[in-house]
């Protein structure tokens, strides 16, 4: 009843061969900065697959999903739309407006980024567009300092159910540990 408000994302667009990393990093990024699910275009299955496997091994709760119509998905998203965008209005200036849509009117969130030109549907179905900066730079970019500013750091202390294994973070040095028994 008193559920926290669901925050997904949805990567628009995947150009095979180009693309395979940038979505593959937009679901690991989703995943290891606190959002609750992906959507990954339906000609993005390694990418899909990828991601599910590191939630396997290094835990959830995270959903990762293919789609085939992302922009019916926007269309029928029940709560707000952030689609994030160099042309947007600055995060800085509407992020508290962001987080309150979520915290305090309990409105999930749909976090949209593009890969290759998105479509002018998008910009006008989005309840803010949002640049962080006004620059051009990435999507994996864009989505952690989105996620970041929206869980204001929390997304950090997060505890991670069902892994298989954990990092154990040291100065120097790589260790992990097996949880199975
Ligand atoms: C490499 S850009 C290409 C955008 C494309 N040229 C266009 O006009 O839509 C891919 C994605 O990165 C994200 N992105 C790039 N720069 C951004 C910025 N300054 N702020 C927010 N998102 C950004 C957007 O989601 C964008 O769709």
């Amino acid at each position: 009843m008193n559920e926290t408000p669901e925050v997904a994302v949805l990567r628009l667009g995947h150009r095979p061969g180009r693309d395979e990393r940038m979505t593959t990093h937009v679901g690991l990024t989703a995943r290891a900065l606190g959002a609750d699910r992906v959507w990954i275009p339906d000609n993005a299955g390694q990418s899909l697959e990828t991601v599910a496997d590191i939630t396997d091994r290094f835990g959830g709760p995270f959903e990762a999903a293919l789609t085939d119509s992302p922009q019916a998905l926007i269309r029928d998203w029940e709560g707000r739309v952030v689609h994030l965008t160099m042309y947007g209005e600055r995060i800085q200036d509407v992020e508290s407006e962001i987080r309150s849509a979520r915290e305090d009117d309990r409105e999930p969130l749909l976090v949209v980024v593009g890969s290759e030109k998105v479509p002018f549907d998008v910009y006008e179905a989005a309840d803010w567009n949002v640049g962080v900066t006004n620059q051009p730079h990435s999507e994996v970019a864009g989505l952690a300092v989105f996620l970041d500013r929206l869980f204001e750091g929390r997304e950090l202390e997060r505890e991670w159910e069902d892994a298989d294994r954990e990092v154990i973070p040291m100065e120097t040095g790589k260790r992990v540990e097996s949880l199975e028994d």
